[in-house]
């Protein structure tokens, strides 16, 4: 699985492209970093990328997963998982349902349960699956939202800020984490991020927006 992007650049519908076209191929297992000034555009790109932009604004050429164009698709059909700084996890919903709600529907009853305890126990969150979001430390909760991203099944992980809540250690500790998990899984990972340690932890391409 590579997600290639062939002269991207985001905009308003008929207007001036926040930034240069750019071009990149981000390996299977490997993450790309986009950096760049505060309101470059860099969200917006993840936005049109996922399938989710705004209205009022367009994206132009061409974005691909294995070889496979996207930007026609749904966002459902894309198969590209998100991870955010914020949102990390549904405040309503037990974590175990948190995780489950990243699973296909035709995954049910007992088959749903162990695909969640087995994330869980990845996680090191064994028994976890009842307790409250709002109990977990900001590692459990980041490991957490990873692995309900990753029982989606993504072909591609978009990743915003997904670390800036974290503190020095930690933010090591959880970047860690998910790299391997993506690394492991083959799964191209596209981060934004602000933190040049963030880049060089990722060990990919940097694009500057
Ligand atoms: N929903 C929206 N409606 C109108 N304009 C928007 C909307 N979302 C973003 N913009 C504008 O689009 C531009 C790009 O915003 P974007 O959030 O993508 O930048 P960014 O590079 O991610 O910034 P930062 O690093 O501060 O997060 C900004 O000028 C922003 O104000």
């Amino acid at each position: 699985m590579s997600l290639e992007l062939s002269d991207v650049s985001v905009g308003p519908v008929g207007g001036t492209p926040l930034f240069s076209p750019i071009s990149v191929v981000v390996e299977p297992g490997q993450v790309g970093t986009l950096m760049g000034p505060s309101g470059i555009g860099k969200s917006t790109l993840l936005d049109a990328i996922g399938g989710h932009l705004v209205h009022g604004f367009a994206v132009s050429g061409g974005v691909s997963l294995n070889g496979r164009d996207v930007l026609d698709l749904p966002a459902e059909a894309r198969r590209i998982g998100v991870l955010f700084q914020d949102a990390m996890l549904f405040p309503h919903l037990s974590v175990g349902d948190n995780l489950a709600f990243g699973l296909a529907r035709h995954i049910r009853g007992p088959a749903r349960r162990d695909a969640v305890a087995e994330a869980l126990a990845q996680a090191g969150l064994a028994g976890f699956a009842d307790r409250d979001p709002a109990t977990l430390s900001g590692g459990q909760r980041a490991r957490a939202a990873l692995m309900r991203a990753l029982l989606a099944e993504p072909q591609a992980l978009l990743l915003d800020e997904p670390f800036s809540r974290l503190d020095a250690s930690l933010r090591a500790e959880i970047r860690g984490f998910v790299f391997d998990h993506l690394r492991a899984r083959a799964i191209p990972g596209l981060m934004v991020t602000h933190d040049a340690s963030d880049a060089e932890a990722a060990g990919g391409i940097i694009v500057q927006l």
